[in-house]
């Protein structure tokens, strides 16, 4: 049985009421290890180790500071083989993909970091002939850093590295769902000698510790990313506090593809777009508009690749769908399958729980799932299901995909898949999303403003823009 601890003031503890969770491995449905149902009393033994290590850790200079993030990133390379196989085994992802994508991603984000503190400057503002503004950018202090199940090391790091580039203390919860390789990021901070305080990680549940973290009075900025209806919980939690919150939220992100895409190699990336990580990311094509001189051609595209991507046992180099990350959320995605049925979508692929045999014969898997024949009002194209299951539908008028791609609460990624770079644009411009993506799909660039509208989210992360949220602007007035 593999037993978790808390990472509190550079040491590994048990949680203080000695309760536990179980944590379930998703390919076979069976438990393999147990995670500390932690509450308030560890919270505040984290943020009292984070404030004793504050003052210390914002005063160092940046470089050295940035050094500590170079030697973990460098850590998580080391570790790579060790890291995916954890991350596989607890999410349910394959290998592979922890091997080429998550675990890779969780070093560059500290790597990016090291480099964009040193970046990062300030501005100052002269006065017409006896004055000049200058801009201290200072740490906020003791920062709560919360995240979800879908990328478990890959999102976790991606708050963590500009909090702590930015000089703050963190107090850390990763996904009760998903806590092995948070867990493993402890070693990694021990290994390089970060400072004891800096960086303390709480397993547990959001009702217990991650409500507690949020509401201690010490704890002065909360980055968020997970569920709406969570993100929403948060604010309303928090608005009366006044303190910083980022909240990084569900998406619902339309494609648009048009007759004059490069037919082949859209359909291999709107495939991968749709299904990678079991559907399982926030910025996955969900809702697929497809002018209609392709439609046909496309669908049929579309449903040769799914018959062809069989779930299969993440732990295998060759598996390229992996399982759901719990039962609970294959039955969420299920129930999807299941309204889509009474409100008239025809199931084109998919739409079952796949079993495998030997040893991953209880786990939670399911095929690629189309469905057509929806309205967009359907809650299949309104809600995020967050799973491998994709709507698609014609269109015949820019104008016409445009409306569809915005009759939704959501605003977080878009795809447009043309070689009219005018028609492109004027989509980008009008589509009511964060981030849009033309002919390409998750192409990061870590510099670069990332986030969602309306119900997508509040506030943006990646480089400046994380820089910025994690630290309060002083400005200085000086008259001459
Ligand atoms: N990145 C994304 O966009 C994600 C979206 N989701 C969506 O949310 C749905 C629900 O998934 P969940 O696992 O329940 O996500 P969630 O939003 O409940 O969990 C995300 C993180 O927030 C924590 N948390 C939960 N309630 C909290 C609270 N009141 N205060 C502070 N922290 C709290 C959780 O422990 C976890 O670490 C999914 O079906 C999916 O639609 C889920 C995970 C990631
Ligand atoms: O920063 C990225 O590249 C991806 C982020 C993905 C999410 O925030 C998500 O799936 O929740």
């Amino acid at each position: 049985m593999d037993i978790i601890a808390n990472f509190i003031d550079g040491q590994y503890q048990a949680p203080h009421q000695q309760q536990y969770l179980d944590n379930i491995e998703p390919a076979t449905g069976k438990v393999y290890g147990q995670i500390p149902d932690s509450g308030d009393e560890d919270v505040e033994l984290a943020v009292t180790a984070a404030k004793k290590a504050l003052p210390a850790w914002r005063a160092l200079p940046l470089e050295t500071r940035a050094d500590y993030l170079t030697a973990i990133a460098q850590e998580i390379e080391r570790r790579i083989e060790e890291l995916a196989l954890a991350e596989a085994i607890d999410n349910g992802k394959p290998v592979s993909l922890a091997r080429s994508v998550d675990i890779p991603r969780a070093a560059s984000n500290f790597k990016f970091f090291a480099h964009a503190c040193s970046q990062f400057a300030s501005e100052s503002h002269a006065m017409a002939g006896n004055a000049i503004n200058y801009t201290l950018r200072q740490p906020v202090g003791v920062v709560g850093c919360i995240s979800p199940w879908n990328l478990p090391l890959y999102l976790f790091t991606w708050k963590i590295a500009p909090a702590l580039a930015a000089g703050n203390c963190v107090i850390a919860k990763p996904s009760e769902i998903t806590p092995k390789t948070a867990a493993m990021l402890g070693e990694i901070c021990q290994k390089v000698g970060l400072p004891r305080g800096v960086l303390n990680i709480l397993h547990g549940t959001g009702a217990n510790v991650g409500q507690a973290i949020c509401q201690h009075e010490e704890v002065k900025a909360i980055s968020f990313t997970g569920g709406t209806t969570t993100g929403a919980d948060i604010a309303q939690l928090l608005a009366p506090k006044f303190k910083k919150l980022s909240l990084e939220l569900g998406g619902k992100n339309p494609a648009l593809i048009f007759a004059d895409c490069d037919f082949d190699s859209t359909v291999d990336q709107v495939f991968r777009a749709s299904f990678a990580n079991q559907g399982q990311i926030c910025l996955c094509a969900s809702r697929l508009y497809i002018e209609r001189p392709i439609y046909e051609k496309f669908k049929q595209a579309l449903i040769a690749k799914a018959q062809a991507l069989q779930p299969n046992d993440p732990l295998l180099d060759t598996s390229e769908m992996g399982a759901i990350v719990s039962s609970t959320h294959l039955q969420k995605v299920l129930s999807y399958v299941e309204d889509a049925k009474a409100q008239g979508g025809k199931i084109l692929i998919g739409g079952e729980q796949v079993k495998l045999s030997g040893r991953c014969q209880e786990g939670y898997f399911l095929q690629a799932t189309i469905i057509e024949g929806l309205a967009n009002n359907a809650r299949c194209n309104q809600e995020e299901i967050f799973g491998p299951l994709i709507t698609i539908q014609p269109f015949d008028t820019d104008q016409e995909a445009l409306a569809l791609a915005n009759d939704s609460d959501y605003g977080l990624a878009a795809t447009i898949w043309t070689n009219n770079l005018g028609r492109a644009h004027f989509l980008a411009e009008n589509i009511n999303t964060g981030i849009v993506w033309i002919n390409c799909w998750l192409l990061r660039d870590l510099r670069t403003p990332f986030g969602g509208m309306n119900h997508s989210g509040l506030g943006r992360e990646g480089g400046d823009e994380a820089m910025r949220f994690f630290t309060e602007s002083k400005n200085v007035c000086v008259k001459y």
